[in-house]
């Protein structure tokens, strides 16, 4: 197996060539290929990847290669992620008063009646979306709006009792299996060892979720283009810290985190709240970060509070909740218009995204609540989708339509992505099933243990405190 990325010549870092980054060139490519009239066979696409020679290393490692942008070959096949209806409910336990004993009657929405003792408790309304790679997607509302939920629900860290609606990458359902190899969940605030280096963190994350098969070096060089990609290069020797040792910054140390969880290369990436805290600078950083690994072949998903106006330029896709129901889905540039017609323009120089979380919230306070908006929403949404089917198909649709979800995952492992685990060699076309190509677990569990124990007495040995000799 290789990994294939594209040449960009703008980069004169060794290092950072190594790190994949498709831009919207791929388009091009794939319109090339569309325009030659030769349907690309999932043959031919693996050639295109599966080519490229190995290092002369002796070993079946991977590889970091770089892939001729003069090929005809699309840079990166695309992923999208589609979820429609998407409903989740709780119980919740009903207060018992005289008063409902008398009139037994049913809490009004969003928390509708059931027993006398229980009620549900709709926390996610008839959500639908969908979340491209190359492209972020942000989850605002308020707080308990549902963002966490939602972003719960599509990395299927739920119950899936109370889950309703379809969830599908590439038109096919996602096995959940699949779904924990190819996507990784960033939380808010992961557990790092403050005496490491940001480089010595990256490293034990690669030893532990990178196969034992992959060679110490390639792991290395794996951990030096993430170091770049993630913008940590002048703190690469600098211990993440705590309140006692002096560290990183937060935002780099919020970096740090999200490198910890992506070194295997995710094809979904969902993160919780990955700017919560920062500063507006280092919110930036962390979401200009993401629009990196957005644009090497992956489809992120986050829940933003208020993003400031920079950081709203780097979202491609935007979904408001507003007590679990969709109040505006769509791109930031949409956002004057869609006001507009609602009624309600954005006053120039105001943040849009500010403006509509204020609106939300007054209407929220009214007596009809969000309602008209929602109603407004689900209109303009059948409005979009009209005009879209008008539009020719797009190329990257065309390219889809043409590849199983199966072929594009082996297709995207054989480039790299997924190096966790993946064995993938890139050179037929007939291809197991992909879960069985990328095992659940990288390393056996005596590794992961070995791993774990020399990362926690590499930080234990450099905390004199903890032996009373400070
Ligand atoms: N297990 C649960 N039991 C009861 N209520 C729940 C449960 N899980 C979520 N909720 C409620 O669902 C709503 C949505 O929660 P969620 O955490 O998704 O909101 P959020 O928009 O992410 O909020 P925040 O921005 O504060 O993190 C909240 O009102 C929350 O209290």
């Amino acid at each position: 197996m290789s990994r294939v990325v594209a040449n960009n010549t703008s980069s004169p870092s060794p290092v950072r060539d190594s790190v994949p980054f498709y831009d919207r060139r791929e388009v091009a490519a794939m319109e090339m290929l569309q325009s030659s009239n030769n349907s690309p066979t999932f043959g031919h696409l693996l050639k295109c990847v599966g080519d490229v020679r190995k290092e002369v290393t002796g070993d079946e490692t991977p590889v970091h290669q770089v892939l001729d942008m003069t090929d005809a070959c699309p840079r990166s096949l695309p992923f999208v992620l589609s979820f429609s209806h998407i409903t989740y409910s709780i119980k919740v336990r009903r207060k018992v008063t005289l008063q409902n004993l008398i009139r037994r009657k049913p809490a009004t929405d969003p928390v509708s009646g059931e027993t006398l003792f229980s009620a549900t408790k709709t926390i996610l309304n008839d959500i639908s979306g969908e979340a491209r790679d190359g492209e972020i997607m942000a989850v605002m509302g308020a707080s308990g709006s549902g963002k966490s939920t939602l972003i719960d629900a599509l990395a299927n860290r739920m119950a899936k009792g109370s889950l309703k609606g379809e969830i599908t990458l590439n038109g096919e359902q996602l096995e959940s299996r699949l779904l924990k190899v190819i996507s990784a969940y960033v939380m808010q605030d992961d557990l790092l060892f403050p005496m490491l280096t940001v480089e010595e963190t990256l490293m034990f994350a690669a030893e532990f979720r990178l196969p034992r098969t992959l060679s110490k070096s390639k792991k290395k060089l794996r951990v030096q283009a993430l170091i770049d990609q993630l913008g940590l290069r002048n703190a690469a020797k600098t211990v993440i810290g705590d309140e006692g040792h002096r560290g990183v910054s937060g935002g780099e140390r919020r970096r740090v985190s999200i490198g910890t969880d992506i070194i295997h290369d995710p094809i979904l990436l969902f993160l919780d709240e990955p700017t919560s805290g920062l500063d507006s600078t280092s919110a930036y950083m962390v979401v200009k970060v993401l629009q990196r690994i957005a644009q090497s072949g992956s489809v992120v998903i986050m829940s933003i509070h208020q993003p400031s106006y920079r950081i709203l330029g780097l979202l491609d896709r935007m979904i408001f909740l507003s007590r679990g129901q969709t109040v505006y889905s769509g791109p930031p540039s949409n956002l004057p218009l869609y006001f507009s017609d609602f009624g309600h323009p954005i006053p120039d120089n105001e943040n849009r995204t500010e403006f509509a979380l204020d609106l939300i919230r007054e209407l929220e306070g009214s007596p009809g609540g969000t309602k008209s908006l929602v109603e407004f929403n689900k209109s303009w949404q059948t409005l979009k989708r009209g005009n879209n089917n008008n539009n020719s198909e797009s190329p990257s649709n065309g390219l889809l339509a043409k590849l199983s979800l199966k072929e594009a995952i082996s297709a995207s492992i054989s480039r790299g992505k997924l190096v966790s685990g993946a064995a993938a060699t890139a050179n037929g076309t007939t291809f197991t099933n992909p879960t069985s190509m990328v095992p659940t677990f990288a390393n056996p569990s005596w590794i992961e243990m070995a791993v774990l124990s020399k990362r926690s007495f590499t930080n234990s040995r450099r905390m004199p405190e903890l032996f009373g000799s400070a």
